[in-house]
């Protein structure tokens, strides 16, 4: 049986990330304004998760991330009463979101909290997983930089995120470096070693162009919901291109209930406009999606590249060899000025 044949009438979720994994080529300066806007948007057009929070997450404004235009709890007081049918989710990386800020945007009326913690780490995520169950939410773990581990560690990792309240489990391709078997490899390990009820869940980065092809992969290994971001705005060279992604999940027969023509609408009419620079594959997207670099170090390793004349290729580049993971944003000054250092040697 082809793939096509076999994801007929599968039903999935997709979750819009523009308005968060979007804020980091904003640099987290989408306006209270711009998010109603979009979410409205999204909502009409029939995405059934969209997620509204600083790039970091909860509690991600700070001096190491960079401030946000407006606070969590304003974005989500403004946006959740807007929605008729759509859930809002915030994310939250222990160690930067508090159990107090999962309250605060429990009361804002999340839907949704997703806890993300690096693939190897999920033993951190306890008490804000535990917590969300609590909370009556629907409760998401996220491993990021899964191209990391291999299958089985993804899974060891999965499973305590599942004992700890999980009811879903992501598979996270930060750095956009996975391929389409790389994908079906994880995707199919979680099904196969979590409970039945527990949902799988994608998020990819579109570094290699292999958002969709990745995202359709881990649909045919089972799972069964997709992150993708309108326009692209994500990280990196951005996220799946939620109106890419849906037009193909259509051609396959694979039921998404958002409507093809007015979530392309939105990406066009509403956010691409938003974009500082065009999301897209240039040389240092490409190079996260190359080297299996986080893809959020990118507008840091640029900025080092104008401060210190060291090209950001490079930065990355080092940053993937010395297999950095997220919260190590710091490490690029240190990274440009080592490299600044052995030129000035070698010249
Ligand atoms: C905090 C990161 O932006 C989370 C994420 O979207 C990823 O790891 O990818
Ligand atoms: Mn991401």
């Amino acid at each position: 049986m082809s793939a096509t044949t076999r994801l007929k009438g599968r039903k999935i979720a997709v979750h819009d990330m523009s308005l968060r994994d979007g804020m980091h080529p904003k640099r987290h300066q989408i306006s209270v304004e711009q998010m109603k806007t979009v979410a409205v948007g999204l909502d009409q057009a029939g995405v059934p998760l969209i997620e509204v929070t600083h790039g970091d997450g909860l509690g991600g404004a700070s001096v190491n991330y960079g401030f946000a235009a407006a606070s969590d709890e304003d974005y989500l007081r403004a946006v959740v009463p807007l929605m008729k049918r759509a859930k809002i989710s915030a994310l939250l990386l222990p160690g930067i979101g508090t159990v107090d800020e999962l309250r605060m945007a429990a009361d804002c009326g999340i839907a949704c909290i997703r806890v993300a913690t690096h693939c190897t780490e999920a033993d951190v995520s306890e008490q804000h997983i535990a917590l969300g169950r609590k909370l009556g939410l629907d409760t998401v773990g996220f491993l990021m930089m899964s191209h990391m581990a291999d299958p089985s560690k993804i899974l060891e990792q999965a499973r305590l995120m599942e004992s700890y309240g999980a009811n879903c489990i992501y598979t996270t391709d930060s750095a956009g470096y996975m391929l389409p078997e790389d994908v079906a490899e994880r995707v199919d390990a979680l099904r196969q070693g979590l409970k039945p009820e527990t949902e799988i869940g994608f998020h990819g980065h579109h570094n290699l162009a292999m958002g969709v092809a990745n995202s359709i992969a881990a649909v045919t290994a089972g799972a069964s919901r997709i992150d993708c971001a309108c326009g692209g705005m994500g990280a990196g060279a951005g996220n799946t291109p939620m109106e890419v992604f849906i037009a193909v999940a259509e051609r396959m027969g694979i039921e998404t209930g958002v409507d093809t023509f007015r979530i392309m609408d939105v990406a066009e009419d509403l956010v691409t406009p938003m974009m500082d620079f065009p999301v897209r594959i240039d040389r240092n997207s490409l190079t996260l999606g190359y080297a299996g670099t986080y893809s959020s170090f990118l507008l840091f390793a640029k900025r080092a590249e104008k401060q210190y004349g060291v090209p950001a290729r490079d930065i990355l580049v080092e940053m993937g060899r010395r297999k950095t993971v997220g919260g190590q944003e710091d490490m690029i000054e240190d990274v440009a000025l080592d490299l600044l250092k052995n030129r000035s040697v070698a010249v």
